[in-house]
């Protein structure tokens, strides 16, 4: 299976606890590695609420107009869990690269969640190479990512009761 579309812009947010390594991470992906990506902020680390700029990352990965998403918080579960609330949406928490790896290869996932206040920047940078150069391995875990597919389509028609 294939890694990520590189012709696609990355959509990137983060809350204030993660707003310093969100910087970074840009200077690194777009000046030093040539990445195209959108900042959906935030833009300061003044107090704000994740959810206003996971679901903007969200939103623009689920359009397809973005090849995946990355989004910071202090823990990255506030991020994760607003992100996970979107059709076609696969936010994975990682914290160490080898979790990275297995979110692509096993879970297909298109959003990387960094706790910002408990890995180092070096780390969150390896976490971040890993999860773009990584393929999903599809086969069996195909099978299981159709199903979370399913349960979504389930959710859909339920909710139109
Ligand atoms: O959403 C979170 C926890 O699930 C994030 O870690 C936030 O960054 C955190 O809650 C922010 O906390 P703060 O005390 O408002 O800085």
């Amino acid at each position: 299976m294939n890694t990520f579309d590189l012709s696609l812009p990355l959509a990137i947010g983060s809350d204030h606890a993660g707003f310093e390594y969100k910087a970074h991470l840009i200077n690194y992906l777009r000046d030093e590695k040539g990445i195209a990506l959108r900042d959906f902020g935030t833009y300061s680390a003044d107090s704000v609420d994740y959810p206003d700029f996971a679901h903007p990352v969200a939103n623009a990965v689920e359009s397809h107009a973005y090849g995946f998403g990355i989004l910071l918080c202090g823990s990255a579960n506030g991020v994760a869990i607003t992100a996970n609330k979107h059709a076609h949406i696969r936010a994975a928490i990682c914290w160490t690269a080898e979790i990275a790896s297995l979110a692509r290869q096993h879970n297909n996932a298109n959003v990387l969640c960094i706790p910002a206040r408990f890995v180092s920047f070096e780390e969150a940078k390896n976490i971040v190479d890993t999860f773009i150069a990584t393929a999903f391995e599809g086969g069996r875990h195909l099978t299981r990512v159709n199903k979370i597919a399913v349960s979504e389509a389930a959710n859909v028609s339920n909710a139109s009761l």
